[in-house]
């Protein structure tokens, strides 16, 4: 590289050998000149930018006669001098940081970490700072919405005629992307922001390195430092107090949903990803029995009271609640689910027991990263298809073998006798037989999976023929063997595939997950299902289902209800919120303004030719909709459709009804999937 970067300057005539001094016999400067040719040819394999320095001297230096020597002494003695400075330098800093100082470290598994970045993001003072990094912004349709209110909705939005040119009036986000703004936050290294009078200093230091225990090969790990000067740490935790409270503020009528990461995504600590956070649903949302509603909200609250623990903890129970939510879809289970976390203000964190990418030590693990309080909801459980199979037939088998082995138990003169002593079965249970040959069960102890499948295949007690064991066990060896074929798949990520599902989580994996020691105490574990009865006994048994909740088709009063907010025109923000005495919250953040919000539902661009309506009216004509609908024949998600095809007039809705009701019905009985009226 130097010696092509030496020929294109002989070439550009900036170096011209011809035209130099003679370096050899010339009298003025000939050592020195004789020296930089042995320096030019060795510094030309060595550094091009040596080279560089080299040229310069001859360009600037050769020309006033500067012996080289002494070129170089400058430039050693002041980058000697620069290193002294930037030692001292750091030496001082070090002394002062020590001793004048504070400093607050915050990792980025920590979920302090993300609400710092944003408090930073939100200062003025750090945003006009000269060292910042832009981040990209996704924001939900809720946060979009709120912003739009702050600005007016109407500024940003963009018409098309929708290449008709009928006059048509369509919205086009087509220039979304360009006006989201990017968030901007410290950059790495240092930076620094005046914040009431104190200056802050933030350093900003990412590491990347290999990771040994954990989720994927490599792991970045970030950690920004906050630091401020004087001896007192407090004005750097009320800075760190300020940026929780504003992430309160920002989140508080909201329910956060989380779901487990991306398995290249996890990390140790964060198993777990925000997919969504949307505002509260309000419970009066949800149609449902209202005693229901409240022995639900009553039992959930008296779990999450903070004596709870101590009372569970002195009758040695463990600290779980869990509730079955089961009915036919559409019918409110998840709504009911989002609203109750909505009322406790908890955050929602979501498993599919079909999500391919969750293995069973992964949930687990996710089970024991889980918050204080927070809801777990594992969604459509008997679709989940728990592996029971081979369970199943193993448990079958022992038990055969267990039943055989007391009825033929030989006797020292070879004669088979029944058995009376207590022997474990494969299984795991230990059977007292009886003296009239049937067995009592006694405590089932619970037994690995590897050590049932090596008991139930060593034993070779059972008198059934070689040729009929054999046939058995190449059945069993042959799903063993597609079961893997699966397990390589769903690793695969090969998802949807019909000929080969994915290998599912086994019914012990998901009651280790739910129950084993592991386990976090203190969550509400929500499980929805349409199909109870194909639950296993030991899911729902007490202690892992303490209250079931019993969700149907809509009754004429839940269509009434149904109907009457989707009309109504006033709502209500869902609750106001109380904090406690020595809450460290600002009085306006403490109690929100019950804001009641003046609500057309005629949407922009939609017009409607229906007079408005009086609360009596609406009333009226909401009864009257009850009546028409059958008792209990559609989902409320049904008539929700329904009517949301008519949002802007309820007296059309009421017209149409009798129409939909029976197209709907007939489509019902013919088991068909097309609607012909909507
Ligand atoms: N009881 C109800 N009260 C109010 N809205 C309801 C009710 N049931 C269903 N809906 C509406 O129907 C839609 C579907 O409801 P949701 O997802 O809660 O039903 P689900 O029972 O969980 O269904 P699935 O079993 O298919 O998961 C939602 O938009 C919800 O607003």
């Amino acid at each position: 590289m130097a010696a092509s970067m030496m020929n294109s300057l002989t070439k550009l005539g900036i170096l011209n050998h011809d035209k130099m001094p003679n370096m050899t016999t010339g009298t003025n400067g000939t050592a020195a000149a004789g020296l930089m040719d042995t320096l030019l040819a060795s510094a030309s394999q060595a550094s091009p930018v040596l080279q560089l320095v080299l040229f310069v001297y001859r360009l600037l230096g050769l020309p006033f006669g500067l012996d080289p020597s002494i070129l170089l002494t400058v430039a050693g003695t002041l980058w000697a001098a620069q290193y002294a400075i930037f030692q001292v330098y750091h030496y001082i800093e070090g002394i002062v940081e020590k001793h004048l100082m504070c400093s607050i470290t915050v990792n980025d598994n920590d979920s302090i970490y993300h609400h710092l970045m944003e408090w930073l993001s939100k200062q003025p003072s750090l945003n006009n700072n000269r060292y910042l990094m832009a981040q990209t912004v996704w924001k939900s349709a809720w946060e979009e919405d709120e912003e739009d209110d702050e600005n007016g909705v109407e500024s940003h939005l963009f018409w098309t005629d929708g290449g008709q040119g009928d006059g048509g009036k369509y919205l086009n986000f087509s220039n979304q992307a360009a006006r989201s703004v990017p968030r901007y936050v410290p950059a790495l290294g240092t930076t620094g922001f005046w914040h009431k009078g104190t200056r802050f200093r933030v350093y900003r230091r990412k590491e990347s390195f290999v990771n040994t225990s954990g989720w994927s090969a490599m792991k970045d790990q970030e950690e920004i430092k906050i630091s401020s000067f004087g001896r007192s740490i407090a004005p750097i935790k009320l800075l760190l107090a300020e940026a929780k409270i504003q992430y309160y503020h920002d989140t508080h009528q909201k329910t956060t949903i989380y779901r487990p990461r991306q398995k290249e995504q996890r990390r140790d600590y964060s198993m777990w990803q925000q997919v969504a956070r949307r505002p509260v649903r309000p419970m009066s949302t949800v149609v449902l029995d209202s005693e229901e509603k409240h022995n639900v909200l009553g039992d959930i609250n008296e779990y999450l009271h903070p004596r709870t623990p101590r009372w569970y903890a002195s009758r040695g129970i463990p600290l779980r609640r869990g509730y079955l939510f089961h009915g036919p879809p559409g019918t409110g289970k998840t709504s009911f689910s989002f609203a109750l976390a909505g009322v406790f203000g908890i955050d929602i964190y979501v498993i599919s027991l079909q999500d391919i990418s969750v293995t069973e030590e992964d949930l687990a693990t996710l089970f024991t990263r889980l918050p204080r309080r927070c809801i777990v909801l594992l969604e459509d459980i008997d679709t989940a298809g728990l592996r029971r199979d081979d369970d199943a037939e193993e448990e079958e088998e022992a038990k055969e073998k267990d039943i055989k082995a007391i009825e033929e138990k030989p006797t020292e003169n070879g004669v088979k006798e029944t058995a009376t002593s207590e022997k474990p079965i494969a299984n795991g249970t230990s059977e007292t037989p009886k003296v009239n040959g049937t067995t009592e069960k006694k405590k089932p102890k619970k037994k690995s999976k590897k050590a049932e499948e090596s008991e139930s295949e060593s034993d070779s007690s059972s008198d059934e023929s070689d040729s009929d064991r054999e046939k058995r066990k190449k059945k069993r060896s042959s799903k063993k063997s597609s079961s893997k074929k699966d397990s390589k798949k769903r690793s695969s990520g090969k998802k949807g595939d019909k000929l080969s599902p994915p290998e599912s989580i086994s019914l012990s994996g998901l009651l280790n997950a739910i129950d084993g020691v592991a386990s976090h105490e203190g969550r509400v574990l929500i499980m929805t299902t349409n199909k109870p009865e194909s639950l296993d006994e030991a899911l729902v048994r007490p202690g892992r289902v303490d209250m079931q909740v019993a969700f149907s088709h809509a009754s004429r009063q839940q269509a009434c209800e149904l109907f009457h907010r989707m009309y109504e025109a006033r709502w209500k923000q869902p609750h106001q919120i109380e904090a406690p005495n020595n809450s460290i919250l600002p009085a306006s953040l403490v109690t929100q303004e019950v804001k009641k919000q003046e609500g057309k539902l005629i949407l922009p661009g939609q017009t409607s030719d229906e007079k408005p309506m009086t609360p009596e009216e609406l009333k009226e004509i909401s009864k009257e909709f009850g009546s028409i609908i059958p008792e209990g024949v559609f989902s409320p998600a049904e008539i929700q459709g329904f009517l949301l095809k008519r949002k802007a007039s309820p007296r059309k809705a009421i017209t149409d009804a009798h129409g939909w009701i029976e197209a709907t019905i007939k489509q019902k009985e013919a088991k068909s999937k097309v609607s012909t009226v909507q």
